[in-house]
């Protein structure tokens, strides 16, 4: 079986020492970092843009998880294969036609992803699911790191799994807000790929140790 992921979500990185923390995550047993694009507009709060993403890009040695929590994101696809993003997701509530940002993705060489808010249906994505690489379900509304954990979660990663197992595609399940090493083996059980883990992780005393715990919760 394929090992699962687990991406430390920057966002809840300390910013005054951005560069020691994205050194831990290199040292770590972690996969990729998790990058959090908000604009104050399709989400009620703004994070940091491109000159942050550029002096990340500088340290990390790991794949770089862009989620684009922002309107109209088709206007900044080129920008963030420039930056040198490796997967590029576009939240499924700002995007009129998905199928065609999903291509435009692709042609910049990323790997396409595309997010869910909790009250979006994974069903929406049935018809496209051969086109994408990655599915964030988010487990929290998108916005902020520290929020409670959706329960309902659990239902959805796993109607997604049928999904993808019905059109034999080989799309990753990325789950988003309030993982924890709580959650993280349930999850893995319902069909997730990628745990994407801010606060659980940069909060900790010791985060490359809650980093390996959450590795080896969901590696079993
Ligand atoms: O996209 C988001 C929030 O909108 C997440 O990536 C958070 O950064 C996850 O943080 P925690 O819930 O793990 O603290």
């Amino acid at each position: 079986m394929a090992q699962k992921l687990i991406a430390p979500s920057v966002l809840a990185a300390d910013f005054a020492n951005l560069q020691r923390d994205i050194e831990m995550v290199n040292k770590s047993g972690a996969d990729w970092f998790h990058i959090d694009i908000m604009d104050g507009v399709f989400v009620p709060n703004i994070s940091f843009g491109m000159p942050v993403l550029e002096a990340i890009k500088k340290h990390a040695e790991k794949t770089i998880d862009v989620h684009l929590m922002i309107v109209d994101p088709d206007r900044y696809i080129q920008t963030f294969a420039a930056l040198g993003a490796d997967n590029l997701t576009v939240h499924y509530e700002a995007c009129t036609h998905l199928h065609r940002t999903l291509q435009a993705i692709k042609a910049q060489g990323m790997k396409a992803g595309v997010a869910l808010n909790p009250h979006t249906s994974v069903r929406l994505l049935e018809d496209v699911i051969n086109d994408i690489d990655l599915v964030c379900i988010m487990s929290v509304n998108p916005g902020f790191g520290g929020q409670s954990f959706i329960e309902h979660t659990y239902k959805k990663v796993a109607d997604l799994r049928g999904i993808i197992t019905r059109n034999n595609a080989s799309t990753l399940i990325e789950i988003d807000g309030g993982v924890s090493t709580a959650n993280a083996g349930k999850l893995v059980d319902a069909g997730a790929d990628v745990l994407v883990a801010g606060s659980f992780v940069f909060k900790s005393k010791t985060p490359e140790e809650t980093i390996q715990e959450l590795k080896s919760i969901a590696n079993g």
